[in-house]
């Protein structure tokens, strides 16, 4: 006689399949096969619809919605419920969908969360992890109810300076969903292997405490020891939880914990800071590619900051490092940068105060000069790069002065979101007579002048941090070198074409982004092996075929082992109190 026992194994309950069609994965993608199978068959309407059709519908409900913030909300909502139609229609659309889930809808986003936000439905990156002061000696246990175990890479925020827009606390959650969500659309970098994490500390912005809408916490920031301790229990935390290799970027921290927590932590872990070394490597690479328009060589530039900020000291020893590499001094380097905060040039032996330490380096053996204009006319600059979020900073007059001294001046207009832009498109070459070369950090829309077409560029940390992370991801990077900032830079500017250049731009199009962050993380790659900065071993021998490999697919995968075979061979299916219950059948 034959005997079966059933392994109490099982597989697909009923209540799994209602999550499946709340959480409808594939929705309407299902084959009639795969519904009948999963028992939610008559569940969903008879058309079936291949991933390009729903990408069609998708679109279709996107136009529909007038506002960029509730096309926020919509494809934020797509990306909760259906994450891989979501990153085929972002990756298919990049021009068109980057304004909104990033610079500069995401600012308003953030400026809304408390209307947004919504409980979460499922765990992808669309909602984050908050870990509050109130949880110190607990972090890893937080940590530990993120559902994702295989997570390669954390954007972590706290909120004190979310882009241009100051301390918006817990309503910063945008800011590291947004970037990550740029990790999978321009790096093809795994969503499941992603984790968004605000630490709320507090906020000091008062509207946002009297805001009943508020979602983090209602107290004042804490700062001083408290900080920096819980600060590093998240560190050690996130390592613990994740492995020493675990790629951790820092977004839109104050200046004042930017830089000494860069420090702090960049040999002892995985981490870089975008805004200092992100921006500084996407600026770079356009000053890099604009020698190749103006003709004249870095290190014969002068190089005009507004700000001093982690954007602009960032950037200045970036070029610093790119000049001496083109064979100048480190000396002369120097000397070719000149930087305004809001007390005027940063001067040696300035007077009242001082200067911080990091700005110091770049503190000119000058007498004080008062405003930017005035700097401008004194130091008749190739290049100005705007980086401290005051819109309008870039004046009809200096921008005028600007087209007078130079052929083709370099103006790079950098704050974001755009409403901090220090001029607009239309300001700059309508007043350079349509001779700059223009950047902005979020979009504007082209400008013609004269039957011209003039295009901006958009020299926005997005064409840098993807690769950088894919490349570190990928090879197992230990630590973050400034020289991976360089050579990404130099991949980045590598890759703009003459047709770019001849149409005064700098960067490549963004609708290039995927392919352009692929090969600067392919370049990267060859980099960090050579350098022994890599650890992940065997060393592959095809760089390109390595990264290409590994890229995330949005295509759907079947679930089902096999959809004309089910039950599988060995699987037998019955009901229990009202559940379907799959049990494997083992023989004896
Ligand atoms: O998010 C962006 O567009 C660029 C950035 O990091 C910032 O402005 O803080
Ligand atoms: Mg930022």
């Amino acid at each position: 006689m034959r005997l079966y026992i059933f392994v109490l194994t099982p597989i697909v309950s009923m209540k799994r399949i209602w999550e499946l069609l709340r959480e409808p994965l594939a929705g309407r993608a299902f084959t009639v096969k795969e519904r009948q199978m999963l028992g939610i068959h008559g569940l969903l309407p008879p058309s079936i619809l291949s991933q390009g059709e729903q990408v069609f519908v998708v679109m279709q409900n996107f136009f529909r919605y007038e506002s960029d913030l509730d096309r926020y909300i919509y494809i934020m909502g797509l990306l909760e419920r259906n994450e891989k139609l979501f990153y085929r229609v972002v990756t298919e659309n990049l021009e068109l969908m980057m304004p909104i889930i990033y610079t500069p809808t995401v600012g308003l986003a953030c400026q809304k969360y408390g209307l947004i936000f919504r409980k979460p439905r499922s765990f992808s990156i669309s909602r984050g992890l908050f870990i509050t002061i109130n949880d110190m000696d607990h972090v890893y246990d937080i940590l530990c109810n993120w559902p994702e175990h295989d997570i390669k890479a954390i954007v972590v925020t706290d909120g004190e300076r979310i882009l241009g827009l100051g301390d918006l606390g817990s309503y910063g959650m945008g800011i590291p969903v947004g970037k990550l969500s740029l990790y999978t659309a321009c790096a093809g970098v795994k969503p499941n292997q992603c984790l968004p994490i605000v630490l709320d500390v507090g906020t000091n912005n008062e509207t946002l405490l009297k805001d009943p809408l508020y979602i983090g916490l209602r107290q004042k920031r804490v700062s001083g020891e408290v900080y920096d301790a819980f600060l590093d229990e998240f560190m050690r935390a996130a390592v613990k939880r994740y492995g020493q290799n675990t790629l951790i970027q820092f977004e839109d921290f104050g200046n004042h914990n930017a830089f000494r927590l860069l420090e702090k932590y960049r040999g002892l872990y995985c981490t870089f800071n975008d805004d200092i070394q992100g921006t500084a490597a996407v600026t770079a690479a356009g000053i890099i590619a604009s020698v190749k328009i103006t003709g004249t060589p870095l290190s014969q530039n002068t190089f005009v900051f507004q700000g001093a900020g982690e954007a602009a000291i960032g950037i200045a020893s970036l070029l610093v490092l790119a000049m001496i590499e083109e064979g100048t001094s480190t000396e002369q380097a120097v000397s070719r940068i000149w930087m305004v905060d809001s007390r005027g040039l940063i001067v040696k032996d300035r007077p009242k105060g001082g200067i911080t330490s990091h700005k110091a380096r770049f503190a000119q053996p000058h007498v004080p000069v008062d405003t930017l204009e005035e700097v401008v006319h004194l130091v008749k600059p190739t290049a100005i790069i705007g980086v401290a979020a005051v819109p309008g900073a870039f004046t009809e007059q200096i921008l005028t002065d600007m087209g007078k001294f130079n052929d083709r001046p370099v103006i790079f207009a950098l704050s974001n979101p755009t409403s901090k832009a220090e001029c607009t498109a239309e300001q700059a070459y309508t007043l350079t007579k349509g001779k700059c070369v223009f950047a902005s950090g979020s979009p504007f829309k082209p400008v013609t002048m004269n039957g011209q077409k003039l295009t901006p560029g958009q020299g926005n940390n997005a064409y840098i941090f993807p690769g950088v992370a894919l490349a570190v991801i990928l090879c197992g990077v230990r630590h973050i070198p400034e020289e991976i900032f360089l050579k990404a830079a130099e991949s980045l500017a590598g890759q703009v074409t003459k047709e770019n250049l001849a149409n005064g731009l700098v960067y490549p199009p963004l609708n290039d982004i995927r392919e352009v962050s692929t090969k600067i993380a392919i370049d990267l790659a060859k980099f960090v092996y050579q350098a022994g900065l890599a650890s992940t071993y065997p060393e592959p021998q095809d760089k390109e075929e390595f990264v290409r490999s590994q890229l995330y697919n949005t295509d759907y995968e079947s679930f089902l082992p096999d959809l004309y075979d089910w039950p599988p061979p060995g699987i037998q299916c019955t009901y229990e109190d009202g559940n379907v219950v799959c049990r494997k059948v083992s023989r004896i």
